[in-house]
């Protein structure tokens, strides 16, 4: 039986995170999950955690670890039986010690991308709510402005990448990153990728994970979460 593969890809708000992932687990064949997303469920599903969640997302602010974990960690139980790639957790030392504990990493992959391309992504950032499509009105706009591809329906803006939350949200994830980036290269697997645009890190990321990445069992392969 191959062994099963497990990342992480970390990085800013806008460095491309959920771009990259989707590519990695259409070729790879790897569960793709957000931690955005669960957040985003989470709060349209009004849990407690949801709640709470809401209230500093808002504000720009990352939710403390706590409540991040109590979220997090059981979907990572579900997934025993599949490879997966983790985007957006963990964010800080504390996240990272937590999954530390509850399984072993192959590869942390992280997104170095200067800060006015972030700040210039995430202006024309939309996404589709119910499925997590992000589009950039640039980069990969919709066919019909303002509507998702798949469904028809309409695209918003989120809350945080409004531009009064957005210089906090990018101030706030350079002081918390290093600690992790500094925990993974201690552990010898972390792989640091800098450019400002995807279609040039894309072809070094396939080329390092098509070397680390077993053939995969094909009952632990499934199609990606989106
Ligand atoms: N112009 C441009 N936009 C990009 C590039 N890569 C991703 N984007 C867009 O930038 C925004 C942020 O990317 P996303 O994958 O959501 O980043 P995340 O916040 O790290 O998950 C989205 O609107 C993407 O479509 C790129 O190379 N160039
Ligand atoms: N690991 C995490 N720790 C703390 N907060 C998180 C984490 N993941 C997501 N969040 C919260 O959810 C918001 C949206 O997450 P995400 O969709 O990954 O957006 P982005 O990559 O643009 O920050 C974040 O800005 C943050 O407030």
């Amino acid at each position: 039986m191959s062994k099963l593969f497990r990342a992480v890809i970390m990085g800013p708000p806008g460095s491309g995170k959920g771009t990259i992932s989707e590519r990695i687990a259409h070729s790879f064949g790897l569960k793709h999950l957000s931690s955005g997303d669960f957040v985003r469920e989470n709060i349209a599903a009004k849990t407690e955690a949801g709640v709470q969640a809401k209230t500093y997302i808002k504000k720009g602010l990352l939710v403390p670890d706590h409540v991040m974990t109590r979220l997090l960690l059981p979907r990572l139980e579900e997934m025993t039986k599949y490879s997966w790639l983790l985007d957006g957790f963990p964010r800080t030392l504390a996240q990272a010690e937590a999954l530390n504990s509850a399984c072993d990493l192959d590869v942390a992959i992280n997104l170095n991308i200067p800060l006015e391309t972030l700040k210039e992504r995430l202006r024309h950032r939309w996404i589709h709510p119910p499925s997590g499509r992000v589009y950039n009105m640039c980069f990969n706009p919709p066919r019909v402005q303002g509507i998702d591809d798949i469904t028809g329906e309409p695209l918003i803006q989120q809350e945080d990448d409004r531009p009064e939350a957005l210089v906090a949200r990018l101030r706030h994830y350079k002081d918390v990153a290093k600690p992790v980036t500094d925990f993974y290269k201690a552990k010898g697997i972390l792989y640091t990728f800098s450019d400002t645009e995807t279609d040039r890190i894309w072809p070094y990321i396939n080329t390092l994970l098509s070397t680390k990445i077993p053939t995969i069992q094909s009952d632990a392969r499934c199609a990606s979460t989106h």
